[in-house]
């Protein structure tokens, strides 16, 4: 490992930590945020939500079982959207039968830059100390004066609308089912519902789950509007998860607002949960460090169940600014912070944390039966 070249990560505040590089030579900015899962890199690394986003994982050993092709996230593309990586340490193996690539490999191919070797356990508490921060990812021909100034140039992810940047230029249809040991990929016989979906930056286990469950989604560009998406007769419209702040996302909270006013079943996820709460006049905020990982327990309200999540979210909608039509579903018991609402007068809900998951939990999945649920009651008596 030793003989890899140098690599440094330079943060805002002025610390550099020096490691190897494992992508490519190059230099990349973002906000450096850490995810606390114990497995699911590949699926992190191409969540198009990460976009801008250096991600550091902390646990220790990342890449064991190398990459594969059925676990990308990036809705119909296999992408990166990661701005970059930070590891402790790379396993010198990488063992699984579904492997295709080993992770240095896969970053190499997808022009990634990422360090390993460092103290990520040091960095990880700088940041939850001081809040997620700017920082740059530097490697093959080092300057560290230069990498501090460009970790201090970036903006951070206040203010940035990146669900247009990462999101499908064009429709598409998606039909495959979930994966299993047994038999692949499944795809339905019969699709009992049309799903009309915004592209905010899709996860692929979204639409997998959807399709799943009997649904034709109709996968759209963010920027495509109500009327658009009405004309295509859908039984029931999905907000996507994406990247950045979803406040200045002004087109998809308009074009929420008309679907809301239609009276047809919406669900939205992380990002689609943001919207659905801007769209109903609620406020949103950006988070000391947010939540990244894969056991945040969630309580569900109605239920009063304790559900183990995935999350992935640096923004969140402030409770106490929901109108009084919304009816809050789900807190955080982490820090109380809200994880889902929906509308007394609307056939409309939402989750913060991710109920599609890849590779888990599962313990939210309940959620996608209840949008079928919806759209079935909204079939039998539209309004
Ligand atoms: N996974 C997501 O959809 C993230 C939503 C939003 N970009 C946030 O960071 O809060």
């Amino acid at each position: 490992m030793s003989q890899r070249p140098h690599a440094i990560l330079a943060l805002a505040d002025g610390t550099i930590f020096r490691g190897v590089s494992i992508g490519i030579d190059g230099i990349k900015a973002g906000e450096v945020a850490f995810n606390t899962a114990i497995t699911g890199y590949q699926e992190i690394l191409t969540d198009p939500s990460y976009c801008q986003q250096i991600i550091t994982l902390t646990y220790p050993h990342i890449g064991n079982t190398g990459i594969n092709p059925e676990d990308f996230e990036s809705g119909n593309v296999n992408k990166v959207h990661a701005a970059g990586l930070v590891i402790r340490d790379l396993p010198l193996m990488a063992s699984s039968f579904r492997k295709t690539h080993n992770l240095s490999e896969f970053l190499h191919e997808q022009g990634v830059v990422a360090i390993a070797e460092i103290d990520t356990r040091k960095l990880t508490r700088i940041l939850r100390e001081k809040g997620a921060q700017s920082g740059c990812i530097m490697t093959g021909e080092i300057d560290e004066e230069k990498a501090l100034q460009t970790a201090r140039e970036f903006p951070g992810l206040s203010g940035m609308d990146l669900a247009k940047v990462v999101s499908c230029h064009q429709s598409y249809t998606w039909t495959e089912g979930e994966w299993s040991l047994e038999s692949g990929f499944q795809t339905p016989e019969n699709f009992q519902f049309h799903v009309a979906a915004f592209d905010f930056g899709i996860k692929r286990t979204i639409l997998r789950k959807l399709a799943q469950r009997g649904c034709k989604v109709t996968v759209f560009p963010a920027q495509t509007s109500a009327d658009e998406i009405l004309a295509t007769q859908p039984d029931g419209v999905f907000l996507s998860n994406g990247p950045g702040d979803p406040e200045p996302c002004d087109y998809a909270i308009s074009a929420t607002q008309s679907l809301l006013k239609s009276n047809i079943p919406i669900f939205g996820i992380c990002l689609g949960h943001q919207l659905l709460g801007l769209a109903s006049g609620a406020r949103t905020v950006k988070m000391k460090f947010g939540h990244h990982g894969a056991n945040h327990p969630v309580q569900d309200i109605v239920s009063g169940k304790v559900i183990i999540t995935s999350q992935n979210h640096g923004f969140s909608v402030d409770a106490d600014t929901l109108p009084a039509t919304a009816r809050i579903t789900h807190v955080s018991l982490f820090d109380g912070s809200l994880q889902g609402f929906e509308l007394i007068d609307k056939p409309a809900f939402c989750f913060q944390g991710h109920p599609e998951a890849s590779p888990g939990p599962h313990e939210a999945d309940y959620l996608f039966d209840k949008f079928i649920n919806m759209m079935q009651r909204h079939k039998n008596n539209p309004q």
